[in-house]
């Protein structure tokens, strides 16, 4: 409250009242400038791994009771991962190298998939042995049959680390840590303009949802006044089911979800930028010789230049290319597969494309900040996404 002297209580009150004016339109002024971001994409394709990355680039990372609760769900991942694994050799009929690890295995299965109450030294000391059984590894290798997370050999490999009472996650390990997302969540930041383009400040409002089957419906009560959204695709799922139903291959779900959302009537005004993730595990997937032809047998008629991995993302790329250059249809509401109402655009719409690792922070980076410029520049020559 700013203090002036020699005031009567009638001008008092109408300083003050002006002042509430002013701080109500400063208000608004803020609220209509904050760009708002949501990020669409079926389960596991990266979405929330992108708010953790706004979080350590943009407000202040993570706070040590924050890392000490990601700890716990580390643990917790680490146990739904042996869990899975051991659980799928019988399905898999794949034998324990070591007939003498038999009781590892049943100790593990005991707790079920919740896991133990308490993670004790015996506790890791058994998915220790387990992990290092040559048949727990044959059946990892063969994850792509079974339901599994993709960061179960990234904290397999960091037991000895994750056991120790005083064990504080680093960015790193809360990246790969996984935990569904039900419900919305939002984030707000600030982001520098560069000089060239305007300067001063930039918030930023981002939306995270929940991507499987079930929390799709929810998806529609954050449309409204989205001036962008970032769609992500985990593009190693290739040779993959859903988590939620496993007779459809995870990126054919993505395609036609894709497709939904492009040709979604709520969100004709907003831009749509395709992240392609997880080129990593995209990456090591094709070096292991894993081909993308059984799931997609177009990918035989495929020309592109470069290696397996480089042909493999291109051609990727291309299956959405195709969607959003396809003629638009119109097609009726299907309530049960959660499509949404389609419609005609009311003007040509852009799609851009990025290839992306969202764990990997400086990759992130680079992407936002190509991502913010095109924002700026759509909102400054005023083509549509703002
Ligand atoms: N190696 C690697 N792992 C990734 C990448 N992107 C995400 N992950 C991991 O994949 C898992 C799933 O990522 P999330 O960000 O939780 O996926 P989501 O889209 O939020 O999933 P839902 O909440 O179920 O919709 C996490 O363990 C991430 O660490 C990537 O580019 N590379
Ligand atoms: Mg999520």
């Amino acid at each position: 409250m700013v203090w002036l002297p020699c005031m009567g209580a009638r001008d008092e009150v109408e300083e003050h009242s002006k002042q509430i004016d002013r701080e109500i339109k400063q208000w608004i002024k803020s609220y209509n400038q904050a760009i708002k971001l949501l990020l669409l994409g079926t389960g596991e394709s990266g979405k929330t791994t992108i708010i953790k990355q706004m979080k350590i680039l943009h407000v202040q990372g993570f706070s040590v009771s924050e890392r000490a609760e990601k700890a716990n769900l580390i643990r917790h991942n680490i146990h739904e991962s042996i869990h899975d694994i051991v659980d799928n050799m019988n399905i898999l009929n794949i034998p324990l190298q070591k007939p003498k690890n038999e009781y590892s295995r049943e100790y593990i299965l005991k707790l079920g998939p919740e896991g133990p109450t308490k993670y004790t030294e015996e506790y890791f000391d058994h998915v220790r042995t387990l992990w290092r059984d040559g048949g727990v590894r044959e059946c990892f290798r063969r994850s792509n049959e079974y339901q599994l997370i993709d960061s179960a050999e990234y904290f397999l490999d960091r037991i000895d680390l994750i056991e120790k009472t005083d064990y504080v996650p680093s960015d790193a390990d809360i990246l790969r840590c996984r935990q569904k997302t039900t419900g919305i969540q939002k984030i707000e930041f600030k982001v520098k303009v560069p000089k060239s383009m305007q300067g001063g400040v930039q918030e930023f409002w981002m939306f995270d949802v929940g991507g499987q089957r079930g929390e799709r419906k929810k998806w529609i009560q954050v449309f409204e006044g989205i001036n962008a959204i970032w769609f992500l695709v985990a593009c190693s799922d290739f040779d993959q089911t859903l988590r939620e139903d496993a007779t459809q291959n995870r990126l054919k779900e993505a395609l036609a979800l894709f497709e939904d959302v492009w040709q979604s009537r709520f969100l004709l005004e907003a831009g749509l930028i395709l992240f392609l993730n997880k080129q990593d595990l995209l990456e090591s997937k094709v070096a292991q010789g894993r081909s993308i032809a059984p799931y997609f047998p177009k990918y035989n008629e495929f020309e592109a230049a470069g290696d397996e991995y480089t042909r493999t993302k291109l051609f990727i790329r291309s299956l959405f290319v195709d969607l959003i250059t396809k003629k638009r249809e119109r097609r009726a509401l299907d309530a049960s597969a959660e499509r949404f109402v389609i419609a005609e655009a009311r003007r040509p719409r852009e799609c851009y494309f990025h290839f992306t690792t969202a764990t990997d922070t400086d990759n992130v980076r680079t992407v936002f900040r190509d991502v913010h410029q095109i924002i700026l520049t759509h909102m400054l020559s005023n083509l549509g996404v703002y």
